[in-house]
Protein backbone atom coordinates (compact mmCIF):
# COMPACT_ATOMS: atom_id res chain seq x y z
CA UNK A 1 0.00 0.00 0.00
CA UNK A 2 1.34 3.55 -1.40
CA UNK A 3 -0.92 5.23 1.69
CA UNK A 4 -1.29 4.42 4.80
CA UNK A 5 -5.14 5.68 4.53
CA UNK A 6 -7.30 2.90 7.02
CA UNK A 7 -9.57 1.05 4.38
CA UNK A 8 -11.89 0.49 7.09
CA UNK A 9 -12.13 4.16 7.69
CA UNK A 10 -12.25 4.49 3.38
CA UNK A 11 -15.18 2.04 3.85
CA UNK A 12 -17.48 4.21 6.76
CA UNK A 13 -16.16 7.71 4.76
CA UNK A 14 -18.35 5.97 1.82
CA UNK A 15 -20.94 5.01 3.16
CA UNK A 16 -21.34 8.43 4.78
CA UNK A 17 -20.92 9.91 1.61
CA UNK A 18 -23.99 8.19 0.21
CA UNK A 19 -26.06 8.07 2.85
CA UNK A 20 -26.74 11.66 2.47
CA UNK A 21 -28.55 11.05 -0.73
CA UNK A 22 -30.64 8.58 0.79
CA UNK A 23 -34.13 8.46 3.20
CA UNK A 24 -32.32 5.81 5.89
CA UNK A 25 -32.50 6.35 9.31
CA UNK A 26 -29.26 7.32 10.92
CA UNK A 27 -29.19 4.22 13.44
CA UNK A 28 -29.72 1.92 10.55
CA UNK A 29 -26.61 3.48 8.51
CA UNK A 30 -24.81 3.01 11.30
CA UNK A 31 -25.58 -0.66 11.80
CA UNK A 32 -24.56 -0.94 7.99
CA UNK A 33 -21.10 0.85 9.09
CA UNK A 34 -20.16 -2.11 11.55
CA UNK A 35 -19.46 -5.84 11.16
CA UNK A 36 -21.25 -8.27 12.98
CA UNK A 37 -18.85 -10.10 13.88
CA UNK A 38 -14.75 -10.48 13.68
CA UNK A 39 -13.33 -13.25 14.23
CA UNK A 40 -9.93 -13.27 15.49
CA UNK A 41 -7.49 -16.69 15.75
CA UNK A 42 -4.36 -17.67 16.19
CA UNK A 43 -3.20 -20.37 14.12
CA UNK A 44 -0.26 -23.03 15.74
CA UNK A 45 1.45 -24.52 12.86
CA UNK A 46 4.18 -26.94 12.56
CA UNK A 47 6.55 -26.03 9.74
CA UNK A 48 9.17 -28.24 7.58
CA UNK A 49 11.88 -28.63 10.19
CA UNK A 50 9.86 -29.44 13.71
CA UNK A 51 9.29 -25.79 14.60
CA UNK A 52 6.32 -24.41 15.04
CA UNK A 53 4.78 -20.61 14.18
CA UNK A 54 1.98 -18.84 15.37
CA UNK A 55 -0.19 -16.68 12.55
CA UNK A 56 -3.03 -14.42 13.43
CA UNK A 57 -5.99 -14.85 11.20
CA UNK A 58 -9.47 -13.02 10.67
CA UNK A 59 -12.83 -13.60 9.18
CA UNK A 60 -14.99 -10.80 9.55
CA UNK A 61 -18.62 -11.29 8.98
CA UNK A 62 -20.18 -7.89 7.87
CA UNK A 63 -23.84 -8.17 7.30
CA UNK A 64 -26.38 -11.20 6.61
CA UNK A 65 -29.50 -9.09 6.02
CA UNK A 66 -29.41 -10.33 2.09
CA UNK A 67 -28.08 -13.99 2.44
CA UNK A 68 -25.33 -15.79 4.19
CA UNK A 69 -22.12 -13.98 4.13
CA UNK A 70 -19.73 -14.37 1.32
CA UNK A 71 -16.37 -13.10 0.46
CA UNK A 72 -12.87 -14.09 -0.18
CA UNK A 73 -9.72 -15.16 2.03
CA UNK A 74 -5.99 -13.19 1.50
CA UNK A 75 -2.88 -14.45 2.60
CA UNK A 76 -1.00 -11.32 2.84
CA UNK A 77 2.02 -9.59 5.14
CA UNK A 78 -0.30 -6.46 5.28
CA UNK A 79 -3.71 -8.31 6.65
CA UNK A 80 -5.30 -6.39 9.19
CA UNK A 81 -8.23 -6.45 11.64
CA UNK A 82 -9.20 -3.22 9.92
CA UNK A 83 -8.59 -4.70 6.59
CA UNK A 84 -10.73 -7.58 6.33
CA UNK A 85 -13.24 -5.68 8.41
CA UNK A 86 -13.18 -3.21 4.95
CA UNK A 87 -13.01 -5.75 2.33
CA UNK A 88 -16.49 -7.54 4.37
CA UNK A 89 -18.06 -4.17 4.28
CA UNK A 90 -17.35 -3.77 0.04
CA UNK A 91 -18.67 -7.61 -0.25
CA UNK A 92 -21.72 -6.33 1.42
CA UNK A 93 -22.49 -3.72 -1.14
CA UNK A 94 -21.00 -5.82 -3.91
CA UNK A 95 -23.48 -8.56 -3.40
CA UNK A 96 -25.82 -5.36 -3.27
CA UNK A 97 -24.99 -3.86 -6.40
CA UNK A 98 -25.19 -7.01 -8.42
CA UNK A 99 -28.24 -7.87 -6.68
CA UNK A 100 -27.50 -11.68 -5.69
CA UNK A 101 -29.07 -12.86 -2.24
CA UNK A 102 -25.99 -12.72 -0.37
CA UNK A 103 -24.32 -10.90 2.17
CA UNK A 104 -20.71 -9.75 2.70
CA UNK A 105 -17.71 -11.13 4.62
CA UNK A 106 -14.11 -11.74 4.10
CA UNK A 107 -10.93 -13.49 6.40
CA UNK A 108 -7.42 -13.19 5.72
CA UNK A 109 -4.16 -14.45 6.99
CA UNK A 110 -1.06 -12.49 8.29
CA UNK A 111 1.27 -14.49 6.02
CA UNK A 112 3.91 -13.86 2.89
CA UNK A 113 3.00 -17.48 1.19
CA UNK A 114 6.14 -17.02 -0.69
CA UNK A 115 8.13 -17.93 2.47
CA UNK A 116 6.58 -21.39 3.48
CA UNK A 117 6.13 -24.80 0.98
CA UNK A 118 3.21 -26.26 -0.47
CA UNK A 119 2.75 -28.70 2.84
CA UNK A 120 3.46 -25.69 5.42
CA UNK A 121 0.68 -23.46 3.42
CA UNK A 122 -1.98 -26.79 3.53
CA UNK A 123 -1.45 -26.85 7.33
CA UNK A 124 -1.57 -23.50 8.17
CA UNK A 125 -4.64 -24.05 5.67
CA UNK A 126 -6.33 -26.42 7.33
CA UNK A 127 -5.90 -25.08 10.89
CA UNK A 128 -7.64 -21.92 9.87
CA UNK A 129 -10.37 -24.43 8.52
CA UNK A 130 -10.98 -26.23 11.10
CA UNK A 131 -11.32 -22.67 12.85
CA UNK A 132 -13.72 -21.51 10.69
CA UNK A 133 -15.64 -24.76 10.75
CA UNK A 134 -18.69 -23.40 13.24
CA UNK A 135 -18.71 -20.01 11.46
CA UNK A 136 -19.40 -21.16 7.83
CA UNK A 137 -21.63 -23.32 5.65
CA UNK A 138 -23.29 -23.22 2.74
CA UNK A 139 -26.34 -21.24 4.48
CA UNK A 140 -23.97 -19.33 6.80
CA UNK A 141 -21.24 -18.51 5.02
CA UNK A 142 -18.96 -18.95 2.12
CA UNK A 143 -15.45 -17.86 1.62
CA UNK A 144 -13.55 -17.81 -1.64
CA UNK A 145 -10.57 -16.71 -3.08
CA UNK A 146 -9.20 -13.61 -2.73
CA UNK A 147 -5.43 -12.34 -3.15
CA UNK A 148 -2.68 -15.02 -2.77
CA UNK A 149 -5.24 -18.21 -2.49
CA UNK A 150 -6.66 -19.59 -5.33
CA UNK A 151 -8.25 -23.61 -6.01
CA UNK A 152 -5.99 -25.15 -4.22
CA UNK A 153 -6.72 -23.35 -1.21
CA UNK A 154 -10.38 -23.44 -1.22
CA UNK A 155 -10.18 -27.82 -2.50
CA UNK A 156 -8.41 -27.95 0.80
CA UNK A 157 -11.02 -25.85 2.70
CA UNK A 158 -13.22 -27.51 1.82
CA UNK A 159 -12.18 -30.98 2.36
CA UNK A 160 -10.94 -29.79 5.21
CA UNK A 161 -14.81 -29.09 6.17
CA UNK A 162 -16.31 -31.82 5.21
CA UNK A 163 -14.51 -34.39 6.57
CA UNK A 164 -15.05 -33.02 10.14
CA UNK A 165 -18.55 -32.12 9.65
CA UNK A 166 -18.80 -35.99 7.88
CA UNK A 167 -21.04 -34.59 5.14
CA UNK A 168 -20.23 -33.45 1.50
CA UNK A 169 -21.04 -29.94 1.24
CA UNK A 170 -19.32 -27.99 -1.45
CA UNK A 171 -21.11 -25.07 -1.27
CA UNK A 172 -19.61 -24.23 1.79
CA UNK A 173 -16.70 -22.21 -0.76
CA UNK A 174 -16.67 -21.54 -3.82
CA UNK A 175 -13.40 -21.11 -6.42
CA UNK A 176 -12.92 -24.34 -6.01
CA UNK A 177 -11.54 -26.24 -9.03
CA UNK A 178 -13.59 -28.25 -11.42
CA UNK A 179 -13.17 -31.64 -10.04
CA UNK A 180 -14.17 -30.63 -6.74
CA UNK A 181 -17.19 -28.94 -7.87
CA UNK A 182 -16.07 -25.46 -8.80
CA UNK A 183 -17.80 -23.57 -12.06
CA UNK A 184 -16.29 -22.82 -15.54
CA UNK A 185 -15.62 -19.14 -15.42
CA UNK A 186 -15.25 -18.79 -12.13
CA UNK A 187 -11.52 -17.68 -12.48
CA UNK A 188 -11.87 -15.17 -15.69
CA UNK A 189 -14.74 -13.74 -13.86
CA UNK A 190 -13.43 -10.85 -11.89
CA UNK A 191 -11.24 -9.92 -15.19
CA UNK A 192 -14.42 -10.52 -16.94
CA UNK A 193 -16.78 -8.15 -15.31
CA UNK A 194 -14.15 -5.41 -15.13
CA UNK A 195 -14.02 -4.94 -18.89
CA UNK A 196 -17.39 -5.51 -19.41
CA UNK A 197 -18.04 -2.61 -16.69
CA UNK A 198 -15.52 -0.24 -18.74
CA UNK A 199 -16.98 -1.38 -22.40
CA UNK A 200 -20.39 0.05 -20.34
CA UNK A 201 -18.16 3.07 -18.60
CA UNK A 202 -16.87 3.50 -22.59
CA UNK A 203 -20.46 3.46 -24.69
CA UNK A 204 -22.15 5.50 -21.99
CA UNK A 205 -19.43 8.29 -22.40
CA UNK A 206 -19.52 7.77 -26.63
CA UNK A 207 -15.73 6.92 -26.25
CA UNK A 208 -14.67 4.12 -28.27
CA UNK A 209 -12.73 0.80 -26.76
CA UNK A 210 -11.36 0.13 -30.54
CA UNK A 211 -7.96 1.07 -30.03
CA UNK A 212 -7.98 2.62 -26.71
CA UNK A 213 -4.79 2.77 -24.84
CA UNK A 214 -4.92 0.61 -21.08
CA UNK A 215 -2.47 -0.09 -18.30
CA UNK A 216 -2.76 -2.69 -15.63
CA UNK A 217 -1.48 -2.44 -12.27
CA UNK A 218 -0.96 -6.10 -10.82
CA UNK A 219 -1.04 -8.68 -12.86
CA UNK A 220 -2.50 -11.75 -10.91
CA UNK A 221 -5.78 -13.16 -11.39
CA UNK A 222 -7.73 -10.13 -11.76
CA UNK A 223 -5.78 -8.03 -13.30
CA UNK A 224 -3.95 -10.86 -16.10
CA UNK A 225 -7.16 -11.85 -17.19
CA UNK A 226 -8.83 -8.23 -17.40
CA UNK A 227 -6.05 -7.11 -20.11
CA UNK A 228 -6.45 -10.28 -22.16
CA UNK A 229 -10.43 -9.73 -22.29
CA UNK A 230 -9.92 -6.22 -23.11
CA UNK A 231 -7.22 -7.12 -25.96
CA UNK A 232 -9.99 -9.24 -27.07
CA UNK A 233 -12.33 -6.51 -27.30
CA UNK A 234 -10.24 -4.45 -29.40
CA UNK A 235 -8.50 -2.13 -27.05
CA UNK A 236 -4.40 -2.24 -26.54
CA UNK A 237 -2.52 -2.96 -23.69
CA UNK A 238 0.41 -0.53 -23.36
CA UNK A 239 1.48 -0.92 -19.65
CA UNK A 240 1.52 -3.70 -16.87
CA UNK A 241 2.96 -4.01 -13.67
CA UNK A 242 3.20 -6.21 -10.52
CA UNK A 243 4.72 -6.31 -7.22
CA UNK A 244 8.70 -6.52 -9.07
CA UNK A 245 7.71 -3.42 -11.51
CA UNK A 246 6.06 -2.38 -14.59
CA UNK A 247 6.84 -2.85 -17.99
CA UNK A 248 5.92 -0.39 -21.07
CA UNK A 249 5.06 -0.37 -24.99
CA UNK A 250 3.25 2.60 -26.30
CA UNK A 251 2.39 0.42 -29.60
CA UNK A 252 1.19 -2.21 -27.17
CA UNK A 253 1.41 -5.82 -26.58
CA UNK A 254 0.29 -9.23 -26.28
CA UNK A 255 -1.10 -9.82 -22.64
CA UNK A 256 -1.01 -13.45 -23.21
CA UNK A 257 2.65 -13.53 -24.27
CA UNK A 258 3.41 -11.42 -21.14
CA UNK A 259 1.50 -13.82 -18.91
CA UNK A 260 3.47 -16.29 -20.12
CA UNK A 261 6.67 -14.66 -19.46
CA UNK A 262 5.45 -14.17 -15.66
CA UNK A 263 4.94 -17.54 -15.56
CA UNK A 264 8.21 -18.57 -16.31
CA UNK A 265 10.67 -15.75 -14.67
CA UNK A 266 7.94 -14.90 -11.88
CA UNK A 267 7.39 -10.95 -13.29
CA UNK A 268 6.40 -9.13 -15.91
CA UNK A 269 9.40 -6.97 -15.78
CA UNK A 270 12.02 -7.83 -18.55
CA UNK A 271 9.31 -8.98 -21.34
CA UNK A 272 11.27 -8.35 -24.45
CA UNK A 273 8.11 -7.16 -26.19
CA UNK A 274 7.54 -3.91 -23.48
CA UNK A 275 10.87 -3.54 -22.32
CA UNK A 276 10.80 -0.60 -21.13
CA UNK A 277 10.85 -0.45 -17.46
CA UNK A 278 9.04 1.69 -15.63
CA UNK A 279 7.61 2.14 -12.09
CA UNK A 280 4.31 1.22 -10.35
CA UNK A 281 3.21 4.32 -10.17
CA UNK A 282 4.42 5.08 -13.49
CA UNK A 283 1.90 2.74 -15.02
CA UNK A 284 -0.65 4.42 -12.61
CA UNK A 285 0.14 8.52 -14.14
CA UNK A 286 0.57 6.89 -18.03
CA UNK A 287 -2.10 8.89 -20.49
CA UNK A 288 -4.27 6.46 -21.06
CA UNK A 289 -7.85 6.12 -22.03
CA UNK A 290 -8.34 3.35 -19.44
CA UNK A 291 -6.40 2.44 -16.38
CA UNK A 292 -7.21 -1.20 -14.42
CA UNK A 293 -5.93 -0.94 -10.25
CA UNK A 294 -5.59 -4.81 -9.42
CA UNK A 295 -3.41 -5.02 -7.03
CA UNK A 296 -4.40 -4.00 -3.71
CA UNK A 297 -5.55 -0.83 -1.72
CA UNK A 298 -4.61 2.45 -1.62
CA UNK A 299 -3.03 2.53 -4.89
CA UNK A 300 -3.57 5.84 -6.05
CA UNK A 301 -3.76 8.12 -2.72
CA UNK A 302 -4.00 12.25 -2.73
CA UNK A 303 -0.78 13.04 -3.86
CA UNK A 304 -0.40 10.27 -6.87
CA UNK A 305 -4.22 11.37 -8.13
CA UNK A 306 -2.94 14.71 -9.56
CA UNK A 307 -0.94 12.99 -11.86
CA UNK A 308 -3.72 10.73 -12.97
CA UNK A 309 -4.78 11.06 -16.83
CA UNK A 310 -6.46 7.93 -17.57
CA UNK A 311 -10.44 9.19 -19.04
CA UNK A 312 -11.73 5.61 -17.12
CA UNK A 313 -10.84 3.63 -14.18
CA UNK A 314 -11.96 0.61 -13.78
CA UNK A 315 -11.17 -0.64 -10.09
CA UNK A 316 -10.35 -4.94 -10.50
CA UNK A 317 -8.94 -4.25 -7.09
CA UNK A 318 -10.73 -3.63 -3.90
CA UNK A 319 -10.29 -0.40 -2.74
CA UNK A 320 -7.56 1.15 -5.22
CA UNK A 321 -8.46 4.54 -4.26
CA UNK A 322 -8.32 6.69 -0.71
CA UNK A 323 -11.38 8.63 -0.57
CA UNK A 324 -9.01 11.66 -1.08
CA UNK A 325 -8.28 10.26 -4.58
CA UNK A 326 -11.52 9.78 -5.39
CA UNK A 327 -12.34 13.49 -4.80
CA UNK A 328 -9.56 14.75 -6.75
CA UNK A 329 -10.35 12.50 -9.94
CA UNK A 330 -13.93 13.27 -9.39
CA UNK A 331 -12.77 16.82 -9.78
CA UNK A 332 -11.13 15.98 -12.97
CA UNK A 333 -14.04 14.33 -14.61
CA UNK A 334 -12.32 11.08 -14.27
CA UNK A 335 -15.04 8.50 -14.69
CA UNK A 336 -14.45 5.84 -12.24
CA UNK A 337 -16.12 2.62 -11.55
CA UNK A 338 -15.91 1.33 -8.31
CA UNK A 339 -14.46 -2.17 -7.43
CA UNK A 340 -18.08 -2.99 -5.44
CA UNK A 341 -19.82 -3.42 -9.17
CA UNK A 342 -16.34 -3.58 -11.29
CA UNK A 343 -15.36 -6.20 -9.50
CA UNK A 344 -18.58 -8.39 -8.70
CA UNK A 345 -18.11 -10.63 -11.19
CA UNK A 346 -15.47 -12.68 -8.99
CA UNK A 347 -18.73 -13.31 -6.58
CA UNK A 348 -21.22 -13.34 -9.01
CA UNK A 349 -19.79 -16.56 -10.48
CA UNK A 350 -19.28 -17.60 -7.15
CA UNK A 351 -22.78 -17.25 -6.76
CA UNK A 352 -23.30 -19.28 -9.56
CA UNK A 353 -20.72 -21.97 -8.23
CA UNK A 354 -22.91 -21.79 -4.89
CA UNK A 355 -26.43 -22.35 -7.03
CA UNK A 356 -24.43 -25.34 -9.19
CA UNK A 357 -23.18 -27.18 -6.36
CA UNK A 358 -26.60 -26.91 -4.53
CA UNK A 359 -28.40 -28.24 -7.46
CA UNK A 360 -25.69 -30.57 -8.34
CA UNK A 361 -26.49 -29.83 -11.71
CA UNK A 362 -23.78 -27.64 -13.84
CA UNK A 363 -23.50 -25.65 -16.37
CA UNK A 364 -21.54 -24.40 -19.27
CA UNK A 365 -19.03 -21.81 -19.73
CA UNK A 366 -20.99 -20.14 -22.15
CA UNK A 367 -24.06 -20.07 -19.59
CA UNK A 368 -21.75 -18.70 -16.79
CA UNK A 369 -20.71 -15.81 -18.89
CA UNK A 370 -24.19 -14.89 -20.51
CA UNK A 371 -25.38 -14.82 -16.97
CA UNK A 372 -22.80 -12.92 -15.59
CA UNK A 373 -23.02 -10.12 -18.36
CA UNK A 374 -26.05 -10.02 -18.14
CA UNK A 375 -25.59 -9.17 -14.23
CA UNK A 376 -22.87 -7.00 -14.75
CA UNK A 377 -24.93 -4.73 -17.88
CA UNK A 378 -27.92 -4.68 -15.87
CA UNK A 379 -26.07 -3.13 -12.85
CA UNK A 380 -24.50 -1.06 -14.63
CA UNK A 381 -27.55 0.71 -15.55
CA UNK A 382 -28.74 0.69 -12.55
CA UNK A 383 -25.69 3.03 -11.84
CA UNK A 384 -26.19 5.18 -14.59
CA UNK A 385 -29.85 5.54 -13.82
CA UNK A 386 -28.99 6.98 -9.96
CA UNK A 387 -25.95 8.99 -11.31
CA UNK A 388 -28.94 10.95 -13.64
CA UNK A 389 -32.16 10.79 -10.74
CA UNK A 390 -29.76 12.00 -7.95
CA UNK A 391 -27.32 15.06 -10.33
CA UNK A 392 -23.92 12.49 -8.86
CA UNK A 393 -20.76 13.38 -10.10
CA UNK A 394 -18.93 10.56 -8.77
CA UNK A 395 -19.89 7.06 -9.88
CA UNK A 396 -18.93 5.40 -6.36
CA UNK A 397 -21.63 7.12 -4.61
CA UNK A 398 -24.40 6.16 -6.99
CA UNK A 399 -23.10 2.58 -6.57
CA UNK A 400 -23.98 2.89 -2.36
CA UNK A 401 -26.62 4.77 -2.85
CA UNK A 402 -28.09 1.77 -4.76
CA UNK A 403 -26.75 -0.86 -2.60
CA UNK A 404 -27.29 0.58 0.99
CA UNK A 405 -31.04 1.28 -0.20
CA UNK A 406 -31.00 -2.94 -0.96
CA UNK A 407 -29.42 -3.46 2.46
CA UNK A 408 -31.60 -1.34 4.65
CA UNK A 409 -34.79 -2.79 2.77
CA UNK A 410 -33.76 -6.14 3.50
CA UNK A 411 -33.10 -5.15 7.18
CA UNK A 412 -36.41 -3.24 7.50
CA UNK A 413 -38.28 -6.51 6.07
CA UNK A 414 -37.03 -8.40 8.74
CA UNK A 415 -38.60 -6.52 11.36
CA UNK A 416 -36.91 -4.83 14.17
CA UNK A 417 -34.89 -5.81 17.26
CA UNK A 418 -36.59 -8.20 19.90
N1 LIG B 1 -9.53 -13.12 -7.09
C1 LIG B 1 -10.77 -12.67 -7.12
O1 LIG B 1 -11.70 -13.37 -7.49
C2 LIG B 1 -11.06 -11.25 -6.75
C3 LIG B 1 -10.06 -10.34 -6.48
N2 LIG B 1 -10.39 -9.04 -6.23
C4 LIG B 1 -9.37 -8.07 -5.90
O2 LIG B 1 -8.44 -7.95 -6.97
C5 LIG B 1 -7.17 -7.56 -6.43
C6 LIG B 1 -6.13 -8.54 -6.92
O3 LIG B 1 -6.51 -9.83 -6.50
P1 LIG B 1 -6.03 -11.16 -7.26
O4 LIG B 1 -5.78 -10.83 -8.68
O5 LIG B 1 -6.98 -12.22 -6.89
O6 LIG B 1 -4.67 -11.42 -6.51
P2 LIG B 1 -3.38 -12.17 -7.05
O7 LIG B 1 -2.67 -12.60 -5.83
O8 LIG B 1 -3.73 -13.18 -8.07
O9 LIG B 1 -2.56 -11.01 -7.80
C7 LIG B 1 -2.16 -9.82 -7.19
C8 LIG B 1 -1.17 -9.17 -8.13
O10 LIG B 1 -0.88 -7.86 -7.66
C9 LIG B 1 0.53 -7.66 -7.74
N3 LIG B 1 0.92 -6.61 -6.81
C10 LIG B 1 0.99 -6.65 -5.46
N4 LIG B 1 1.41 -5.45 -4.99
C11 LIG B 1 1.57 -4.65 -6.07
C12 LIG B 1 1.96 -3.31 -6.25
N5 LIG B 1 2.25 -2.52 -5.22
N6 LIG B 1 2.01 -2.81 -7.51
C13 LIG B 1 1.71 -3.60 -8.57
N7 LIG B 1 1.33 -4.87 -8.46
C14 LIG B 1 1.26 -5.39 -7.23
C15 LIG B 1 1.12 -9.02 -7.44
O11 LIG B 1 2.46 -9.10 -7.88
C16 LIG B 1 0.18 -9.90 -8.25
O12 LIG B 1 0.56 -9.92 -9.60
C17 LIG B 1 -7.34 -7.52 -4.92
O13 LIG B 1 -7.67 -6.22 -4.52
C18 LIG B 1 -8.53 -8.44 -4.70
O14 LIG B 1 -9.19 -8.18 -3.49
C19 LIG B 1 -11.68 -8.59 -6.29
C20 LIG B 1 -12.69 -9.45 -6.58
C21 LIG B 1 -12.49 -10.87 -6.73
O1 LIG C 1 -16.03 -14.99 -4.87
C1 LIG C 1 -16.32 -14.53 -3.79
O2 LIG C 1 -17.16 -15.02 -3.04
C2 LIG C 1 -15.65 -13.29 -3.24
C3 LIG C 1 -14.54 -12.72 -4.05
C4 LIG C 1 -13.96 -11.58 -3.28
O3 LIG C 1 -13.34 -11.79 -2.27
C5 LIG C 1 -14.18 -10.21 -3.72
O4 LIG C 1 -15.05 -9.96 -4.54
O5 LIG C 1 -13.47 -9.31 -3.22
Amino acid sequence: MSSTTNPFESLQSQIDEASTYLDVNDDVIERLKHPERVLETNLTVELDDGSLERFTAFRSQFNGDRGPYKGGIRYHPQVSRDEVKALSGWMTYKTAIVDIPLGGGKGGIIVDPAEYSESELERLTRAFATELRPMIGEDRDVPAPDVNTGQREMNWIKDTYETLENTTEPGVITGKNLASGGSEGRVEATGRSTVIAAREAFDYLGKDLEGATVAVQGYGNAGWIAAKLIDEMGATVVAASDSSGGIYNPDGFDPVNAKEHKNETGSVVGYPNADEEITNEDVLTLDVDLLIPAALENAIDGDLATDVTADVISEAANGPLTPEADAILEGEDVFVIPDILANAGGVTVSYFEWVQNRQRFYWTEETVNDELEDIVVDAFDALVETIEEYDLENPRTAAYVVAIQRVADAFDEAGSFP
